[in-house]
């Protein structure tokens, strides 16, 4: 069996052309979606992360480019202006979007897109394009351990840390607006789960448009 952790292929056939998807990660900040994106991203090298802008500062270690392209307050107005965000929305006192350009180009090539994008975000994807969006919502085990993790990754000052818990349970209340929802209580349990999402999704017959003419040709 392969580590889970080891880059793989997991198309049908090489020829078989499918649409590309766009999987959404959310959940309450910090239950895991940063965690759950990067060991995708490292064990899958069919998916790439739709980097977004935001108006946030970088926290320590975030890169430019590749955690956020991090943008000024009129760097984000002329974007909306330009119309160049798939979708963008506020979050605790920020803006964050998703840039167009790069997904348009990739979901035509059959690439698939992890998107760390909280609930209207989501919305607005289902609105734009309900057939190719794959949504997984993040539950943490409880409101304590939520609070120890946001504590224990010590990125964020505790006035941050108390405003993210008093917005988690508006967060959690959309739950039943995803197509599943995983329980993060162990890291790796929850991964599994995840990965056998994507994996599922990308094996649905509406997904696979290589198959007609496989099945024409098998057919003779
Ligand atoms: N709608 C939308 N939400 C986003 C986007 N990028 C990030 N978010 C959400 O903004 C929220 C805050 O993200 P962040 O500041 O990185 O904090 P974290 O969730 O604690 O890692 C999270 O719910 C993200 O999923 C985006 O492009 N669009
Ligand atoms: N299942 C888990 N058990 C324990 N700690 C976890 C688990 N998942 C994530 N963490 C830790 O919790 C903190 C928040 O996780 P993160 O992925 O940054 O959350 P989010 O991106 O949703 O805000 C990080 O320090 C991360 O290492």
């Amino acid at each position: 069996m392969a580590n889970q952790n080891t880059p793989e292929r997991t198309s049908l056939s090489p020829d078989l052309e499918r649409r590309g998807m766009l999987f959404i990660l959310s959940s309450p900040s910090g239950a895991g979606k940063t965690t759950m994106s990067q060991m995708l991203l490292t064990a899958d090298e069919e998916i790439k992360l739709s980097v977004s802008a935001t108006t946030r500062p970088p926290r320590p270690g975030e890169m430019d480019g590749i955690d956020y392209h991090f943008v000024d307050d009129a760097t984000f107005d002329a974007m909306i202006e330009k119309d160049d965000f798939y979708e963008w929305a506020h979050v605790f006192n920020h803006r964050y979007g998703t840039p167009k350009g790069y997904i348009r180009k990739g979901l035509k090539e059959g690439q698939d897109f992890m998107f760390d994008i909280d609930w209207q975000g989501t919305q607005q994807l289902y609105q734009k394009d309900q057939q190719d969006v794959v949504s997984v919502f993040l539950l943490p085990p409880s409101l304590p351990e939520l609070r120890r993790r946001l504590e224990s990754r010590a990125q964020d000052s505790a006035a941050v840390i108390d405003d993210r818990m008093d917005r988690a349970r508006g967060e959690i209340s959309h739950w039943a607006e995803y197509d599943y929802v995983v329980i993060n209580d162990d890291v790796d349990e929850c991964f599994v789960k995840v990965r056998e999402i994507l994996h599922a999704e990308r094996r649905k017959r509406t997904r696979q448009t290589g198959l007609i003419p496989f099945v024409r040709e098998l057919m003779g």
